[in-house]
């Protein structure tokens, strides 16, 4: 057996340097055949290993989609680029939770692997820049990296939120007639003015006047000098309708307040942006303010030379000049000219600084005349040698430092019938911990300010009437002449038009008409308003120089000729009527192209409804013929073509 072996032995022996003679290049061929056979089944691991962790992912988003699919981010487009789907870092930071959670290794490890992986795919990115799970940074088999950080997040939608005073104002009852309350029944009202309301036909307060009244009296209790408690009074905002009595509820409080001055000096002044209401609330305060008290109120709006004005203004007796004005009434512009020129003007004993139409004035801040009368308010308020009670100390940061010496108190009062809600307009104004009143509220009913809400008088009916161009001044004509409504107040867009309309009402006869614009001088409107009060006037047509605070009794009828392009000019155009709780019409006429745009305005401004008026064709037959022979002379008058006479308006 032994034998036999040895010669088995024998046998196969000679088969070993057989293999071994095996040619070289066979050899190699293996080697690169096993190790293709390695690369492939690593490979096969490495997409087994993928899709477990494709898996993961959807099984998480499975789980999660129910509470927050509402919140999850939009998926980046590049995700779902099918080429992507093989990288080896994932974008997406839940997979490389899912990835540590599944394999359980240490983040340290997982950190090794991933720079393993991509060195294989020769990527040259740092250890930081790779291990960063952010969306946006994927290496892709291409060899780029994509840059991300770019996702759609969902916007989240912004909800305007208004500080409290704004948002929570005092509420004024919007009814005027049913909520009168008794003169005699307002506390902090002396005897005599009392007498002189209702001497002047006021025996109850309107609800505006109720309610701000007594608030600015209270503000001042403890006298001019010092404010409430020794600190200085809230300012006081007011937005109330057109035509509610808001001059009467500055007027009253301010003229009761200043009664016991003893010495004259500047205490109030109220400014407004034309010289038409300068004019007409300087006559409100003159009113109460003459036989009973000893006060002066003096007018700066350029009625006047300056000299006059200056005049008015102060005397020099024994060497030291005196102030002859306790309440001065102006327009921003000449205010300035007389601060800036030293006409003896002084306003270092300013109590109230009264802002009527002042969403208007805010708009007009840019000639910075705000900032010129605060500066004249405090000139000599911070000297050393200033006597403590008389020391005023400029508005700055609200710190327990600055509000604990008393001060002589500076009030705003702030009154417009579309007082801004934005509070960045309103603190270009520099109020001190403003109180709100208004009438305006939500369509709850509760006392909150809606979006852009404005209120419209109570006895305001409005209209809009379809017309084309050429028809508008048949229309007006027709409403004069047919329909009899008159006076009217019309409001153009442009002096142009205002002009040639006055023109053709006037060729066309039968109609006393007038123009009121910046093309007619101070005395000329002065003496057309006072003649349109009189009822000498039945049409006056004007720009909107008339459109905000003029109040003449008895207009019945506005009509828009041209459509405002602004709520706010709706909603003082049409406030010249329906005032003081009494009934008014209102007309806009409208070109086929402006009527969705323009009831949308209304709609959103909030208006109680408006109503379409049809004026039919065959209504304005009778008037054509006379009518297209005025037009005739009207361009021959004026040198225009006939086909543009009134078509200038179209673009404004
Ligand atoms: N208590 C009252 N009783 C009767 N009439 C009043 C009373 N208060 C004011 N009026 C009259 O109401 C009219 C409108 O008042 P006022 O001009 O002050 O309104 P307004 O709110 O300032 O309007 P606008 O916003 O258009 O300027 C005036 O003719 C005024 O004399």
């Amino acid at each position: 057996q032994k034998a036999k072996e040895k010669l088995k032995q024998s046998r196969t022996k000679p088969k070993e340097p057989k293999e071994q003679k095996e040619p070289k290049k066979q050899k190699e061929q293996k080697e690169q055949k096993e190790q293709k056979e390695q690369k492939e089944q690593k490979e096969q691991k490495k997409q087994k290993e993928q899709k477990e962790l494709r898996d993961v992912k959807k099984k998480r988003k499975a789980d999660k989609s129910g509470s927050e699919e509402p919140q999850r981010h939009k998926k980046r487009k590049s995700e779902d680029v099918p080429s992507f789907d093989s990288d080896s870092v994932e974008p997406d930071e839940p997979v490389e939770e899912a990835k540590k959670d599944k394999t359980g290794a240490s983040e340290k490890q997982k950190k090794k692997k991933k720079n393993e992986v991509q060195s294989e795919e020769g990527e040259t990115e740092t250890e930081n820049a790779t291990l960063k799970p952010t969306p946006g940074k994927t290496s892709a088999p291409t060899g780029f990296t994509i840059l991300g950080g770019f996702e759609n997040k969902p916007v989240q939608k912004v909800h305007r939120v208004l500080p409290q005073w704004l948002a929570q104002p005092d509420v004024i009852h919007r009814d005027i007639k049913s909520n009168l309350f008794p003169v005699s029944d307002i506390p902090g009202l002396s005897a005599p003015l009392v007498k002189k309301l209702q001497n002047n036909g006021i025996q109850h307060l309107f609800p505006v006047q109720a309610e701000v009244i007594p608030a600015i009296l209270e503000s001042a209790q403890q006298g001019l000098l010092i404010g409430r408690g020794g600190y200085k009074p809230r300012d006081i905002c007011v937005s109330a309708p057109t035509g509610s009595g808001k001059t009467l509820a500055f007027v009253i409080p301010v003229i009761q307040v200043l009664t016991e001055r003893v010495v004259c000096e500047v205490r109030a002044l109220a400014v407004l942006p034309t010289k038409e209401l300068a004019q007409q609330v300087c006559k409100v305060f003159r009113s109460y303010a003459e036989g009973g008290t000893s006060l002066n109120v003096v007018m700066l709006a350029g009625h006047k030379s300056f000299a006059a004005e200056q005049a008015s203004l102060s005397e020099l007796r024994g060497g030291t000049r005196r102030s002859l004005a306790d309440i001065v009434v102006a327009t921003p512009g000449r205010l300035v000219d007389h601060i800036n020129r030293d006409s003896g003007l002084s306003l270092e004993h300013l109590r109230f600084l009264i802002i009527d139409e002042a969403d208007r004035m805010i708009d007009s801040m840019h000639q910075s005349w705000l900032s010129q009368v605060v500066k004249a308010v405090y000139r000599s308020g911070g000297g050393a040698g200033a006597v403590s009670i008389f020391r005023r100390i400029e508005p700055a940061y609200v710190t327990a430092a600055s509000l604990s010496p008393p001060q002589m108190p500076l009030q705003k009062l702030l009154f417009s019938a579309t007082l801004t809600q934005n509070p960045e307009k309103l603190q270009q104004l520099g109020l001190h911990q403003p109180r709100l009143f208004s009438s305006i509220h939500s369509h709850s009913g509760t006392p909150t300010r809606t979006q852009g809400g404005y209120d419209f008088p109570q006895g305001l009916t409005e209209y809009y009437v379809p017309c084309t161009l050429s028809k508008k001044p048949l229309l007006i004509l027709h409403f004069l002449l047919r329909l009899k409504l008159s006076p009217i107040l019309c409001f153009t867009n442009s002096r142009e038009t205002a002009h040639r309309l006055y023109l053709l009402v006037q060729l066309f006869g039968g109609v006393q008409a007038a123009e009121f614009s910046s093309r007619l001088s101070p005395a000329e409107r002065k003496k057309t308003l006072k003649e349109f009060e009189q009822g000498k006037i039945q049409l006056m047509i004007s720009t909107d120089a008339a459109a905000r605070g003029i109040d003449v009794a008895g207009i019945k009828c506005v009509v828009n000729y041209d459509a405002p392009q602004y709520i706010r000019t709706y909603i003082h155009r049409i406030g010249r009527t329906a005032r003081a709780g009494k009934t008014g019409m209102a007309f806009t006429f409208l070109l086929g192209v402006q009527e969705k745009n323009f009831l949308q305005m209304v709609e959103e401004a909030g208006t109680p409804g408006i109503q379409k008026q049809i004026v039919k064709p065959q209504n304005l037959k009778v008037m054509e013929a006379r009518y297209e022979q005025t037009l005739q002379e009207l361009a021959n008058a004026i040198k225009v073509p006939f086909e543009v006479l009134f078509k200038d308006n179209l673009n404004k």
